[in-house]
C-alpha cells in the first residue's frame, strides 16, 4: 500500500514529519553544568572533612547532612540527561492528506470516566463531543467512552450528546470551530463575539440546545435520577432495572448508541456520525478492577469487537480536544514511510484551561513540557503520560516490533460489516466480564499493565522495550485541555497517586536502568529515574528542611564560616541552581511569581505527598497494603473556585499532609525566631538562618492561614492544634538535647 500511495504523488518521497534539533544555549549550558558539578564535588569534600568525631556534639546531623547533599547532587545529576538533546517535531498532514486521504486508517477513541459526581457527566459529553467533530472521515472514526462509575446518568448523557452531537459536528464543520467541546467553546465565545456574528441565527440556536442539553443532563444529576419518559423510549436503561446494580457490583453493560455503519446514522445535514459506544465492564466486588488500566483492558477487546481500529487514541474525561486536526498530525509520526513503521505510540503534552496567572498550585508542565519532554522525544522514547497520546492498537497489545512486518492499516480481516447490532454487543459484553481476563496475560504482556499506580509511564516503558520507539509532539495550539486540580489537597493527593506509582516501577523488574539495553538511550533512561525517584527524594529534603532549624535552637553549626573558601560552594550551588531554574521557567512562559509559587509548591510536595507515598510504595511491596487509585474531582464550590481564581491557597482538609506542611512550617519559624534570640547574628550559623528564613519565606501563605486568614480555605482546627504540639515537641527535643 505504501508504494503505490506515494506515487499517488503529494510531495513525493518527502517525508510526512521532520525532527529538528534544538540548538541553543549548549556551551553555556555546558559551563553552568560543570560549574555545579565542580561545587558538588567541593562541598562533598568540604563535609567529609569536617564531620564531627564520634561522641562530639551534631555528628549525626552532620552524617545527615553529607547523606543528603551526595542524594542531591546525584539527583540533580539525573536531570541534566533531560537537558542536552531536545528536539522539535514537525508533522506535514498536508501531504499526509495527498498521499493517504483515501486510505486514512480507522481511529477509536477511549474516554474513561470513573464516578459521575466527581466528574460530571456533562463535562464527560463535551470531552465525547470533541472527540466525535475531529476533522477526519466520520465513518472511521468510533468513540467509546469507558463508565467505571456504572451509571445510568452517564449512559443518559451519552444519549443526549448522541442527539446533539447531529446538529453539533456539521455546525463545527461548516464554521471551522474550535475548540470542538461544545462546553469550552460557548465559555470561550460569548453571544456578542465575532464567531456568533458571523454564524448568526444558527450559533444561536445550536447554543440553545446545547444549553438545554446540559440543563437536562444536570437536573438529572440533581434528582439522581433518569427522567421515567426517557427510560421508557431507550431500552438500555433496562440493564438498570435490578436494584441490584451498583458502581461496584454490576454485569457488563455495552450499547452502541451509534452505529456508524448503518445507513441512518446521519447529522442534520446527512453527513455519516462517528460511531459511539457506552461501555460499563463487568464490575464484581471479589474480582480486582484495576482502576484505569482495566478499562483501558476493556476498551481494547470491547472495540476490537466492533471496530478494531489500528490506532487508538486515549482521552481522560476531562480532556477535551481542542485541535480537531490532531488525528492528523498524529498519523504523519505513524505513517511516514522511513520511519513511521517504527512508532509505537505518539504523546501529546497535558495541558489544562484553568491554570490562574501565577498557577498557585504549580500544575501546569511548563518546564517538563517545553523542555523535558521534548528531550525525552529527542531520545525516541517519550513517556506514555496516560492521556492524550494515539497508540497503534498492535504495540498496545503486546506485539514485539519487528522489521519485517509491514504496518497493517486497513481494518483487520475480521471486519464484521453484517453483524448484527445486538451481537456485536453480546460479544462485546463477553469481553468485558472479569472472568474474561483469569488466567490471560492481559494487565501483563498485554495492554496497560496492572498493580502499579501509574500504569501509564509503566505500559510505554515496556513498549519501548519491545523495540518500539515513542514520539512526543507539542504542537503551538494546544491539542488536548483537561481540568487541574484546583485546591491544595486534590494536587497532593494526585501528585502521591504519581509519586508511589512511579517509585513502584523504580523498585519493580521495570526499573528503566535495569531494563531497556539496546532500546532505550542510557539517557532516556536515566530521564526516566527523575520522576521515578520523586518519593524517595522527599527523604534527603525532609531531613534538610526539619534538621537545620533543630540544630540551630541547639546551636550546632552545619555549614561553614560565612567568607570561608568552603562557604563558596554552598553560595554558588544555591545561587547558580536558582537563577538557573528561574531563567528555565520564565524562558517557557512563567511568570516569576509563579516560578516562586512553583518552588512553595516543590517544597511542599517534596516533604508531603512524596513522602506519603514513598511509606505506602515500601508498604506496598512489602504486601501490607493495597494500591489505590484516588480520583481527582474535577468539580468544586463557588467558594473553592472563587479561592482557586483569587490564588488564595487552601488548606481545607484532615489529612495528614496538611499536619507535615504545618509542622515544618512552624517549627522553622519557632527556630529561627529562638535561634536569633540566642544566637545573634553570628557568622557560624549565617548558612543555617538563611536557609531557615527561605523555608519561612516560602511558607508565608501557611503562616497567613493559620495566624491571620479566617475564611472556609484555612486549616481545620484539628490540623492546627496537631502542628502546633508536634512543632513544640520537637523544638523541645532540640532544647534538651542541647
Ligand atoms: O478506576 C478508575 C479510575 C480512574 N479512571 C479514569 O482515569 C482518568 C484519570 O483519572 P484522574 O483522577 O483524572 O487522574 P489524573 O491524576 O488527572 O490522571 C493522570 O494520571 C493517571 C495515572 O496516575 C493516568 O491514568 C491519567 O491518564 C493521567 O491523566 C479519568 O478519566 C478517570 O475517569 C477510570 O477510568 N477508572
Ligand atoms: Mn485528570
Amino acid at each position: 500500500m505504501a508504494v503505490e500511495s506515494r506515487e499517488r504523488g503529494g510531495g513525493q518521497g518527502l517525508p510526512l514529519f521532520e525532527t529538528k534539533k534544538l540548538g541553543g544555549a549548549r556551551i553555556g549550558h555546558k559551563v553552568f553544568a560543570a560549574t555545579i558539578l565542580g561545587c558538588l564535588g567541593w562541598i562533598w569534600v568540604y563535609r567529609s572533612l569536617h564531620l564531627p568525631r564520634p561522641g562530639e556534639k551534631g555528628r549525626w546531623a552532620w552524617v545527615g547532612m553529607f547523606v543528603a547533599e551526595v542524594l542531591f547532587g546525584l539527583y540533580w545529576v539525573s536531570t541534566q540527561s533531560v537537558r542536552w538533546n531536545a528536539v522539535c517535531q514537525y508533522p506535514f498532514k498536508e501531504r499526509l492528506s495527498q498521499r493517504y486521504e483515501n486510505d486514512l486508517p480507522a481511529v477509536d477513541v477511549f474516554v474513561c470516566t470513573a464516578d459521575p459526581e466527581a466528574e460530571p457527566p456533562a463535562m464527560v459529553v463535551s470531552t465525547v463531543l470533541s472527540a466525535m467533530s475531529f476533522n477526519y472521515p466520520p465513518e472511521k472514526l468510533s468513540v467509546y467512552l469507558s463508565d467505571d462509575g456504572g451509571s445510568a446518568l452517564t449512559f443518559y448523557a451519552l444519549l443526549e450528546a448522541s442527539k446533539f452531537s447531529k446538529r453539533w459536528i456539521p455546525f463545527c464543520k461548516k464554521f471551522k470551530v474550535e475548540p470542538r467541546s461544545p462546553g469550552a467553546y460557548f465559555a470561550r465565545h460569548s453571544d456578542v463575539g465575532r464567531e456568533a456574528a458571523a454564524a448568526g441565527e444558527e450559533w444561536f440556536a445550536t447554543r440553545k440546545l446545547y444549553e438545554d442539553m446540559k440543563h437536562r443532563i444536570e437536573e438529572a444529576m440533581e434528582r439522581g435520577s433518569v427522567p421515567m419518559e426517557v427510560k421508557e423510549q431507550h431500552e438500555g436503561f433496562s440493564e438498570w432495572n435490578n436494584p441490584t446494580v451498583t458502581k461496584r457490583d454490576h454485569q457488563s453493560i455495552v450499547k452502541i448508541v451509534i452505529d456508524g455503519r448503518q445507513g441512518d446514522a446521519v447529522d442534520d445535514v446527512g453527513c455519516r456520525l462517528p460511531t459511539l459506544v457506552y461501555l460499563a465492564r463487568e464490575k464484581r466486588p471479589q474480582c480486582p478492577h484495576n482502576f484505569k488500566a482495566g478499562s483501558m483492558n476493556a476498551l481494547i477487546r470491547v472495540s476490537s469487537v466492533i471496530s478494531n481500529a489500528p490506532v487508538i487514541l486515549n482521552l481522560d474525561c476531562d480532556m477535551y480536544s481542542n485541535n480537531s486536526d490532531s488525528i492528523r498530525d498524529a498519523l504523519c509520526f505513524f505513517m511516514d514511510e522511513e520511519r513511521g513503521h517504527q512508532m509505537g505510540f505518539v504523546q501529546y503534552p497535558q495541558n489544562f484551561d484553568n491554570i490562574t496567572k501565577n498557577d498557585i498550585y504549580f500544575n501546569f508542565f511548563r518546564v517538563f513540557n517545553e523542555i523535558e519532554l521534548r528531550e525525552m522525544g529527542g531520545y525516541e522514547a517519550a513517556p506514555y503520560c496516560g492521556t492524550g497520546c494515539f497508540h497503534r492498537r498492535e504495540s498496545l497489545c503486546g506485539r514485539q516490533y519487528s522489521r519485517d512486518r509491514e504496518p497493517e492499516w486497513s481494518c483487520e480481516a475480521r471486519t464484521r460489516r453484517d453483524e448484527t447490532v445486538e451481537r456485536l454487543e453480546e460479544d462485546a459484553k463477553l469481553v468485558a466480564d472479569c472472568s474474561y481476563e483469569k488466567g490471560s496475560q492481559w494487565g501483563k504482556e498485554m495492554g496497560v499493565s496492572y498493580g502499579i499506580a501509574a500504569e501509564d509511564v509503566v505500559t510505554g516503558l515496556r513498549i519501548l522495550c519491545r523495540g518500539w520507539r515513542s514520539v512526543y509532539y507539542n504542537p503551538k495550539r494546544e491539542a488536548f485541555l483537561g481540568v487541574a486540580p484546583n485546591t491544595l489537597d486534590l494536587s497532593l493527593v494526585q501528585y502521591k497517586r504519581w509519586s508511589e506509582g512511579m517509585f513502584q516501577i523504580f523498585i519493580s523488574r521495570y526499573c528503566p536502568l535495569a531494563i531497556g539495553h539496546g532500546h532505550i538511550p542510557f539517557g532516556a533512561r536515566l530521564g526516566y529515574c527523575i520522576y521515578l525517584l520523586w518519593a524517595p527524594l522527599s527523604l534527603p529534603t525532609l531531613f534538610y528542611v526539619a534538621v537545620p532549624p533543630v540544630c540551630l535552637l541547639r546551636g550546632v553549626s552545619l555549614f561553614p564560616l560565612v567568607g570561608s573558601p568552603w562557604f563558596v560552594p554552598f553560595a554558588c550551588v544555591f545561587l547558580a541552581r536558582n537563577a538557573y531554574s528561574l531563567a528555565e521557567a520564565v524562558s517557557c512562559g512563567a511568570t516569576p511569581r509563579a516560578w516562586w509559587n512553583s518552588q512553595r509548591m516543590l517544597l511542599i510536595r517534596r516533604t508531603t505527598a512524596f513522602f506519603f507515598a514513598f511509606a505506602d510504595a515500601v508498604l506496598n511491596s512489602l504486601g501490607v497494603s493495597q494500591i489505590a487509585f484516588d480520583l481527582t474531582a474535577k468539580v468544586a464550590t463557588e467558594d473553592t473556585v472563587a479561592r482557586y481564581e483569587k490564588e488564595i491557597m487552601d488548606f481545607s482538609g484532615s489529612s495528614m499532609m496538611f499536619v507535615s506542611i504545618a509542622t515544618l512550617a512552624l517549627l522553622n519559624l519557632f527556630c529561627l525566631v529562638g535561634g536569633l534570640m540566642k544566637l545573634g547574628m553570628d557568622f557560624k550559623f549565617t548558612g543555617q538562618m538563611v536557609l531557615g528564613g527561605l523555608v519561612v519565606l516560602l511558607n508565608s501563605p501557611v503562616y497567613h492561614a493559620l495566624f491571620i486568614r479566617r475564611d472556609k480555605g484555612c486549616f481545620l482546627a484539628s490540623v492546627v492544634f496537631k502542628s502546633f504540639v508536634l512543632a513544640s515537641v520537637a523544638c523541645s527535643i532540640g532544647i534538651l538535647m542541647g
